[in-house]
């Protein structure tokens, strides 16, 4: 209700009425304003509503009941409390009065009581009328607002990925379910609310009741589950619910959130999946054999058990990938994984490595024989070619086996030293098992600590090359060196090349020391060509892996015009197998170099499976008959035919053709006889360290005296002394 003093408007053409009502009013604390016609009235009423309005009838113009009736009928000043004043006294009008809205009549002369009263009353009730509509325009706007929130909600729920029900604890039935549960659990939303929670859950109506109970009696813990649910079409689904309960007058809501978990659980099978399988043959990759090997251990340990780790390597296998590529290399590891598994027992673990590398752990009660007979089975079963793209692929394992508790007890150890004898099997010759023995430890320690020092070797610079003279038969003079590398090994002297050049080319050691060979020679070439000595060629061992690994082209080029040397005076000698590794690659390198001058020989000739028609591929000037078919040349036939041959070979090439290890007269009488055009061996010097090889050079001592001009067609008539003798 309003505070202020209400306003009432005096409608009448007299002036004195109008003055009397006023006056009659205002000592009420009534505020006042008059009219003098129907349309003033009209008007006044537009700009300013009045609280009250005292309406005389009869007015010229427009009169009162005109005045009425449009109040009236216009919503913003129908409320208006209308008493009608009027001299008219008689029923009808007071009819035509009521009839047109007036909600009262006072007849004039008026009653200064009844004036009061009857205004006081309507005021009343037109501010309770007030109140009223007033309140009930809050309401609906308030129900609006109230209606908008719900509405947003509902949008909200409905677009969540989650499940939302709202279930009474009174009823046990859905009060509320958002679409995503719809659409999970294929019911329409009536359907729900026509069904309770326990028919589509999994457990009891007593038993949701109880955990209901049990939410609302810890209410501010949110109740994460992980359960199914049944959907219409009678299949289940996991999933995984937050439930809170809420207070609602005498009820609870149980507010329930479901995540369905199929995806998550999906993918983290999946993860589990690819973290533990290897994803070429499916067997456990080399995470899970070691647990599952960690876990035999305990199993073999409480049972008294033996268990033998068998480390398994395809031979060979870098072949297959590199030259009927690597689709036919996957598949037959595919092909080969399924073979081992047929060769062990249920209770047997086969897994893959990584690689060709696969590993088993056999599980035994006494029988000491299983791992033989199974190493025994997987070579047989790879007697049998493997059929992949319409080829047939043969292939052949290395096996080591380590035995618990024999040779250790520790999973790491196990696999190490199955490793350790596998690599044993592979230098016996491949294709056959061997089990590790404690000598097999001591080696690899021992080659472990060669390792080490190797890598200090190349730090502190400890490698020195030696030089061995290479002989020309025509002259019976030194055309050339080989270059030999030694190392200084501090508290050991000087360490053979056999001894540590494997190491370094399967630690990739040799790129650095290869690279420092070819440096180390043309300074030598350098120091000699400006010297007192003049050109003298060196020929540099090079390495598979320095093709692969290392800038072999970058390193001699720089060196050759470090040194400024002619290229024509270093000569890289390369052997069949290295040739064979990154061809392409090789090709180009070794063509540019040739380009440049810088020539080509290979060595250990004969020992390959390359055939000459093979290595017409590379730019090559010299071919070294290997030292194998030298030893035995004149007392074994097959080697005298193979030497032989090569020296027809290379010449029918136009290659020239050296042969390595001449220790005996009758060896150089052979290949004099047969125009072999160059010799390198102890019958005329061992490899020399520098100051030795110096003083021969200058006084050219190492000669074969009268040898190009002698009968080459007798050996025995050879006239050859030697004067350097041969360490
Ligand atoms: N029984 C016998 N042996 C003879 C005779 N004349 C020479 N030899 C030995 O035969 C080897 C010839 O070298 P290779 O075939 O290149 O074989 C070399 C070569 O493959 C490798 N090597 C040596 N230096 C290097 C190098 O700088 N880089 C690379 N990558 N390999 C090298 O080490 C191998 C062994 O080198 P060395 O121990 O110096 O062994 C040398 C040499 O001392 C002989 O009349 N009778």
């Amino acid at each position: 209700m309003s505070s202020t003093a209400p306003t009432i408007l005096i409608v009448d053409d007299e002036i004195q009425n109008r003055k009397l009502l006023e006056a009659l009013l205002r000592p009420e604390g009534y505020f006042t304003r008059c009219a003098s016609s129907g349309e003033e009235a009209l008007a006044s009423i537009a700009e300013h509503a009045p609280d009250l309005i005292l309406l005389d009838i009869m007015m010229p113009g427009m009169d009162g009941f005109e005045v009425a009736v449009i109040l009236k009928a216009n919503p913003a000043t129908s409320n208006i409390p209308i008493i009608m004043v009027t001299a008219l006294d008689d029923r009808s009008a007071r009819l035509a009065g009521l009839n047109a809205g007036a909600e009262e009549f006072l007849t004039k002369p008026v009653d200064r009581a009844e004036l009061w009263l009857r205004v006081r009353n309507l005021l009343r009730l037109k501010a309770f009328g007030d109140f009223l509509q007033n309140h009930s325009v809050i309401l609906e706007q308030e129900v609006q607002a109230r209606t908008a929130d719900l509405q947003r909600f509902r949008s909200a729920m409905d677009a969540t990925a989650d499940a939302i029900f709202l279930v009474s604890r009174n009823t046990m039935r859905f009060v509320e379910i958002n679409a995503t549960a719809c659409s999970m659990l294929g019911y329409t939303r009536q359907e729900l609310f026509d069904s309770s929670p326990a028919e589509i859950g999994e457990v009891s109506l007593e038993a949701l009741e109880n955990s209901y109970d049990n939410i609302i009696a810890g209410q501010k813990i949110d109740v994460l589950v992980d359960t199914t649910i049944r959907r219409k079409d009678g299949t289940y689904l996991q999933v995984e619910v937050h439930q809170q309960a809420q207070k609602s007058g005498n009820d609870w809501i149980i507010v329930g959130v479901a995540r369905d978990l199929t995806e998550r659980k999906e993918s983290a099978q999946r993860l589990h999946q690819l973290a533990h399988y290897d994803v070429l043959t499916g067997l456990p990759n080399r995470t899970l054999f070691y647990e599952a090997l960690k876990n035999a251990l305990i199993q073999a340990t409480d049972s008294d058990w033996l268990l033998a780790v068998l480390f398994v390597d395809l031979d060979h296998f870098k072949n297959i990938n590199d030259t009927l590529g690597h689709a036919i290399g996957d598949e037959l590891l595919n092909q080969f994984g399924n073979r081992l598994v047929q060769c062990v027992r249920p209770r047997d673990t086969v897994g893959r490595l990584g690689g060709d590398e696969f590993a088993l752990i056999l599980l035994m009660h006494d029988e000491s024989s299983y791992p033989t007979l199974v190493a025994n089975k997987i070579r047989e079963v790879l007697r049998e070619p493997f059929e992949i793209q319409d080829q047939e692929v043969t292939i052949s394992a290395s096996m080591g086996i380590t035995i618990y508790p024999d040779d250790a007890t520790a999973h790491e150890t196990l696999i190490k030293y199955a490793d350790t004898a596998m690599y044993r099997a592979k230098q016996a010759g491949r294709d056959t098992y061997r089990f590790f023995t404690a000598q097999m430890n001591a080696e690899v320690l021992a080659r472990h600590d060669l390792e080490v020092a190797l890598h200090k070797a190349v730090e502190n610079k400890e490698f020195v090359l030696h030089y061995q003279p290479k002989v020309l038969l025509k002259s019976g003079r030194i055309i050339g060196l080989e270059a030999l590398l030694r190392w200084q090994r501090p508290g050991y002297g000087l360490i053979s090349p056999h001894l540590f050049i494997p190491i370094l080319e399967e630690t990739g050691l040799i790129v650095r020391v290869g690279s420092w060979a070819i440096t180390t020679a043309c300074q030598q070439i350098g120091q000699w060509l400006h010297g007192a000595i003049g050109p003298m060629q060196i020929s540099v061992n090079v390495a598979g892996r320095q093709f692969i690994e290392g800038d072999l082209e970058g390193d001699v080029l720089k060196a050759l015009l470090d040194h400024d040397i002619p290229a024509d005076l270093l000569e890289l000698e390369l052997t069949e197998g290295s040739l064979m590794v990154n061809t392409e690659r090789t090709i180009t390198i070794l063509k540019n170099l040739k380009t440049r001058g810088v020539q080509i020989s290979i060595d250990d000739f004969g020992t390959g499976y390359s055939s000459l028609a093979y290595l017409r591929r590379f730019p090559i000037d010299k071919l070294k008959i290997d030292i194998a078919f030298i030893r035995e040349v004149t007392t074994n036939p097959d080697d005298a035919a193979i030497a032989l041959a090569i020296i027809r070979m290379a010449h029918s090439l136009k290659l020239e053709v050296i042969a390595e290890g001449v220790e005996t007269e009758a060896q150089l009488a052979f290949l004099l006889r047969y125009h072999c055009d160059q010799i390198q061996g102890y019958y005329f010097s061992p490899p020399l360290p520098l100051l030795e090889l110096e003083q021969i050079l200058l006084s050219e001592t190492l000669d074969l005296v009268g040898m190009a001009d002698s009968n080459t067609e007798r050996q025995d008539e050879l006239p050859i002394t030697f004067k350097s003798a041969p360490q």
